[in-house]
């Protein structure tokens, strides 16, 4: 028992539909998008935009590309009524760029919408009224045909205002607000009741915008309303059917993608999400998930950081750092096994082949993120996502056998610090632990000699001290290591080596990799070096002076 009184809810009822095809469709192509940020969006913040935000959000908007843009509800205010006409007589609206317009289906409302839009080139004029049940027996308190009279009246008051203006270029749109609160037969009789006003063709089509003013349903119930709809509506061929849904049950984003599978051509929504309650639509959102299936979203989302930078100055909003496609971590893996994925994903991706990495479903790069900000380690990570970011950031190429024992030494270092472990201090971690051993010895002047076997004079430098060491051995190394058991007694085992030069081009820096054994004991040693075999002959130093001075320690 949750302790919830679940009875006092109703759950919405299926449509009944025996023949539904929308489940077999593909979207092939993107939807006509208009965004409705700077209506919708607007009127659910808490502090409305400034001329000046509405004047940023606008530009972003037509830079994304949007052809359409509900740009206010100028009856309703005088900032919004002073944007519109800043839009028109400062000449701001791009010509393949059409206003939109919302309006309550009342006269003295749509008089003045008319009036904020005069001398537009194009507008979209987008009357409204509610239909559900709840909101006829409740707020207007009036039967069916009453709110069809409301419609029509207002339908008619449009089109006789348009046509008293015919210098712009007009066009037509009704939503039967509250659409998914309505009953199917009616929301197609209002409609009905208004193209018969508006006479729309084929080649003028009215935009009918069918929202989900609270997401009341799973998105199939909503595709099937739509549908529905779309086989039930009068003049099928001279409307856009357009879709507007809201998030209250977390699937706007899924509403509206089932909705254009059931026959919707435009949908309306508004950047990251923002608006009534928990938010309209996000067109940001749904564009991308086109985009990851291989279909042009047909808007420009490339600067991500650019668009949530200005939607946050906009808003006044934070957007979440695991929002999809624009967050800041989620193109950011901390958990180990899905680090070694990426890693060995991204090593294996040609640019020329279909992106398929784990994990990734888009390439950040796509959306100007870089690959450094994939891999993040903290206490969750493993060895692949540390030697990714060392490789990334510093270049080195840690052997598999050196990855398994500094990953212990990271995760350690994670643990006690209880957070993420940046980059620079993993490289200063990976410095002190396995190169920065200069003490109690280090290497002065050597010489080689190669004949049969290998064999090495070298200085060691104690301080003030020299201390010269030779030996001989199969391969330099092995000479060296030779060397300093000869002169200290101890024995050195090499159980593992590696190389790589550090950059591309001869002058590069080459580093060295080496595990020893000494006296049953395991160490490790790196050094970077202009010559490689000064790097190597430092490696082995680098752990060697581990031992002494853990010797050394143990003695005092
Ligand atoms: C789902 C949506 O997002 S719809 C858009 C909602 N957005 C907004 O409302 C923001 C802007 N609105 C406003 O600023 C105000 O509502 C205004 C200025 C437009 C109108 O203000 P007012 O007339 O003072 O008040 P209000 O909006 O409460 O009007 C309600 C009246 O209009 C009627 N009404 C409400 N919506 C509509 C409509 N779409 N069409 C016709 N009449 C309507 C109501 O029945 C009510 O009538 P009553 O006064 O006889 O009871
Ligand atoms: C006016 C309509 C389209 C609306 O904003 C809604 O229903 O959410």
């Amino acid at each position: 028992m949750s302790g919830f009184n679940h009875k006092k809810y109703r759950p919405v009822a299926p449509v009944q539909m025996a023949n539904r095809t929308w489940p077999d469709q593909v979207i092939t192509q993107a939807p006509s998008w208009c965004s409705v940020d700077l209506r919708d969006g607007n009127q659910a913040l808490i502090e409305p935009m400034s001329v000046s935000q509405k004047q940023m959000l606008f530009a972003l908007l037509v830079k994304v590309g949007f052809k359409e843009i509900e740009v206010g509800f100028p009856a309703a205010s005088q900032p919004d009524f002073d944007f519109v006409r800043w839009l028109i007589e400062e000449n701001q609206v791009p010509d393949d760029v059409t206003l939109q317009v919302l309006t309550q289906a009342r006269p003295e409302l749509i008089e003045r919408t008319f009036e904020s839009l005069k001398g537009a080139r194009r507008a979209v004029v987008h009357v409204y009224n509610s239909t559900s049940t709840v909101q006829r027996e409740q707020v207007f308190k009036l039967d069916r045909q009453g709110i069809v009279n409301i419609a029509v009246n207002g339908a008619s008051k449009v089109k006789a205002l348009a046509e008293q203006n015919p210098e712009t270029e007009w066009v037509y749109q009704y939503s039967p607000e509250s659409f998914t609160g309505t009953e199917l037969d009616f929301a197609v009789e209002v409609v009905d009741a208004v193209t018969a006003v508006w006479q729309p063709t084929p080649e003028n089509p009215a935009i009918i915008n069918l929202p989900a003013t609270v997401e009341m349903a799973t998105p199939n119930v909503f595709a099937d309303q739509i549908e529905w709809f779309c086989n039930h509506v009068q003049r099928r061929d001279a409307i856009i059917v357009s879709v507007h849904t809201h998030n209250d049950r977390g699937c706007g984003v899924a509403a509206a993608e089932l909705a254009v599978m059931a026959g919707a051509q435009r949908v309306e929504g508004t950047m990251l999400g923002n608006g009534e309650r928990t938010g309209n639509m996000d067109i940001v959102t749904m564009a991308m998930n086109l985009y990851s299936q291989g279909i042009d979203p047909a808007l420009y989302l490339a600067d991500m950081d650019e668009i949530v930078r200005v939607v946050k100055a906009c808003t006044q909003l934070p957007v979440h750092p695991r929002h999809p496609y624009a967050g800041e971590l989620v193109y950011t893996a901390f958990s180990g096994s899905h680090q070694d994925a990426i890693k060995k994903c991204l090593a294996l991706y040609k640019p020329e082949q279909p992106w398929q990495v784990a994990y990734l479903p888009i390439d950040p790069t796509d959306l100007g993120r870089s690959y450094q900000e994939v891999i993040r380690v903290n206490s969750q990570s493993g060895k692949g996502g540390i030697a990714y970011t060392l490789e990334q950031q510093y270049g080195v190429q840690l052997p598999r056998w050196l990855q398994i024992a500094f990953s212990t030494v990271v995760q350690r270092q994670a643990e006690v610090n209880g957070g993420e472990v940046s980059p620079e201090s993993m490289w200063q971690l990976f410095n002190e632990v396995y190169i920065d051993h200069q003490a109690p010895v280090r290497l002065g002047a050597f010489e080689l000699k190669r004949t049969t076997h290998d064999h090495v004079d070298a200085q060691l430098i104690a301080g003030d001290q020299t201390i010269d060491v030779s030996g001989d051995g199969h391969g330099v190394m092995d000479a060296f290591a030779r060397a300093l058991q000869s002169r200290y007694g101890y024995k050195i085992s090499i159980q593992e080596y590696s190389e790589h030069a550090m950059q591309e081009g001869s002058d590069a820096d080459a580093i060295s990799y080496l595990q020893v054994i000494i006296e049953g004991q395991t160490f490790y040693g790196v050094a970077i070096h202009e010559d490689i075999v000064t790097a190597s002959l430092n490696a082995i130093l680098s752990a060697t002076n581990q031992y002494m001075l853990e010797k050394q320690q143990a003695v005092a």
